[in-house]
């Protein structure tokens, strides 16, 4: 695990300064990637990037991992200019690719140290089976790859990225396609390698997944980052509640004094209701509920979530076709 006490630990583990990518496409007009793209990720946090497909999520994570050249702006990894010391940046960085591409015929053991080769990690420094333990692939340690589960498949990915220690743990939609129970087990590894100190930089299309895990989320739509804040923050962003209200009869009709909530008549004694938790009080609403001659039998009351947010902000955004 990387060593929290090294002097100099950079405030952020990686920085993005102005950052345009452009694909160059013959016969057409060049298609910008990333427009313009400033981004903090701090140290020791777990960072979401998310946005639709095409917004450039993968442009950028390959930047990173120098599999795609930039046009222009600056990165800076673990306090490392990319431009400046690219072999530094990569050795700061772990990549966890989509892709499950594992040889079928080299054993865990022998991938991590091949890996690990690649890396110039010395023989004396290796921590083949401490990762492999880590990850609960201990017992495979010496069985072919092809006999393992697609959930093994996944975490042999994760130590593979590891091999060399970096700070910094970059994962590209890591549970896209896995069934429940995996995902859950891949969020508690990915929190193990946080509380051991690792930054985690993740891509994901699920919401939830952002929603349960990371500290602080950006999102990106077109090219650009249209929100990078905490979770919390991003969440209260919006003041929007709905109160979900059982009667004790059925109602034929909605009240008229209560059109201000924009209600919803969801069952013959369901009605929902909307309203800013912000700028009104809930007993306004219940009062006006009493006075609207209706009594209540139940209530409950149901959060904004990321992807009421999500959607909100990718529509606003300029260019967007929605
Ligand atoms: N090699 C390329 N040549 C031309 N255009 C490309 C190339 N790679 C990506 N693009 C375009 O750049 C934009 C961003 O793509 P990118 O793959 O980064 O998006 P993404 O957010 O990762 O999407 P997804 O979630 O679908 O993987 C898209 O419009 C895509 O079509």
């Amino acid at each position: 695990m990387p060593d929290d006490s090294a002097p100099h630990m950079p405030e952020m583990a990686v920085s993005i300064r102005g950052l345009v990518k452009r694909y160059g496409q013959k016969g057409a007009e060049p298609k910008l990637a990333l427009d313009h793209v400033d981004l903090d990720i701090p140290r020791g946090e777990i960072f979401g990037l998310l946005g639709p497909n095409g917004a450039g999520k993968s442009t950028l994570i390959n930047i990173m991992a120098q599999l795609v050249i930039k046009t222009e702006g600056k990165v800076t990894i673990w306090g490392i200019d990319l431009d400046q010391d690219p072999r530094h940046v990569a050795a700061a960085i772990g990549i966890v690719p989509q892709e499950l591409n594992i040889d079928p015929f080299f054993t865990p053991k022998k991938l991590l140290d091949l890996q690990a080769g690649m890396y110039g990690v010395p023989k004396r420094e290796r921590r083949t089976m401490e990762i492999l333990e880590a990850l609960s692939l201990a017992d495979k340690a010496d069985a072919y790859a092809r006999s393992l589960s697609g959930g093994m498949r996944r975490r042999l990915m994760v130590a593979k990225a590891m091999v060399h220690n970096p700070p910094i743990l970059v994962l590209d939609e890591p549970t896209a396609g896995v069934d429940v129970e995996l995902r859950q087990q891949l969020w508690s590894y990915v929190r193990k390698l946080n509380d051991d100190g690792v930054t985690v930089l993740l891509t994901t299309h699920y919401l939830e997944e952002a929603e349960e895990l990371c500290d602080r989320i950006a999102i990106i739509n077109h090219g650009k980052v249209i929100a990078s804040e905490s979770k919390a923050k991003l969440l209260g962003r919006i003041d929007a509640k709905e109160l979900l209200l059982t009667l004790t009869a059925d109602l034929a009709a909605i009240p008229e004094s209560l059109a201000r909530f924009q209600p919803e008549l969801t069952g013959a004694r369901l009605l929902k209701l909307h309203y800013k938790p912000r700028q009104t009080p809930f007993a306004q609403i219940l009062n006006a509920v009493e006075e609207a001659g209706l009594e209540i039998a139940d209530l409950s009351t149901v959060e904004t979530d990321l992807e009421d947010i999500f959607l909100q902000l990718t529509r606003r955004s300029p260019g967007s076709a929605a």
